[in-house]
């Protein structure tokens, strides 16, 4: 708590709207995927949690669940810039369709790097669904095939989202205000 600046949060994404996004989103991904034989959905750890546990109840079908982490924004707001993979998949993707889901596209580097890599194991196909876009901040082309909602260039949390670890839980998405210290 200490090591934090000052701050507070005023919510961006009310519940009810996201319920309404991940309406959407199955609505397209159900439709897309009708006839696929499985869909493997790998999360990226830990943002992606909340919004893959939640998309996944409302898909239909065959659906199977994989995660790894690839990390590069440590306790604070900027992106460090070095994607690290810290874990990697338990299956093998070779000839599977996969759906990478994530909870930002912000630099776009995490995705990109981690679509590099996974392509190099030739699944079947391989789709990106975020639940929020941050087009302004973009530093690497990446392509996107289901984006629930885009926002502005403020950082968020909630719904997965943290500053420092914190508000992951928060069911709601709010962006963090920074008050000047007295
Ligand atoms: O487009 P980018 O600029 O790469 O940013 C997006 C990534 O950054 C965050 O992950 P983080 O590294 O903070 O890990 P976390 O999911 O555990 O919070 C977020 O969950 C995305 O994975
Ligand atoms: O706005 C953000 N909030 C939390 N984590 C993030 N990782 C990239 N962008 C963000
Ligand atoms: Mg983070």
């Amino acid at each position: 708590m200490s090591e934090l600046k000052k701050h507070s949060l005023k919510e961006m994404i009310s519940e009810d709207q996201i319920n309404t996004i991940l309406d959407n989103l199955a609505e397209q991904i159900n439709r897309d995927y009708a006839d696929v034989d499985n869909l493997l959905l790998v999360g990226l750890l830990k943002g992606s949690v909340v919004f893959m546990t939640d998309l996944a109840r409302r898909l239909k079908g065959d659906i199977r669940f994989d995660f790894m982490t690839a990390s590069s924004y440590g306790n604070g707001t900027e992106s460090s810039g070095e994607v690290k993979i810290v874990m990697d998949l338990a299956n093998n993707i070779h000839g599977r369709h996969v759906m990478l889901v994530e909870d930002i596209i912000d630099t776009g580097r995490t995705l990109a790097k981690t679509r590099e890599l996974l392509m190099t194991r030739e699944p079947a196909s391989l789709k990106i669904c975020t639940f929020l876009d941050k087009p302004e901040r973009r530093v690497t082309d990446v392509p996107v095939d289901y984006v629930g909602i885009q926002i502005p260039d403020e950082f968020v949390v909630g719904y997965g989202l943290d500053y420092a670890e914190r508000y992951r839980q928060l069911p709601y998405i709010a962006t963090v205000i920074h008050h000047d210290e007295a």
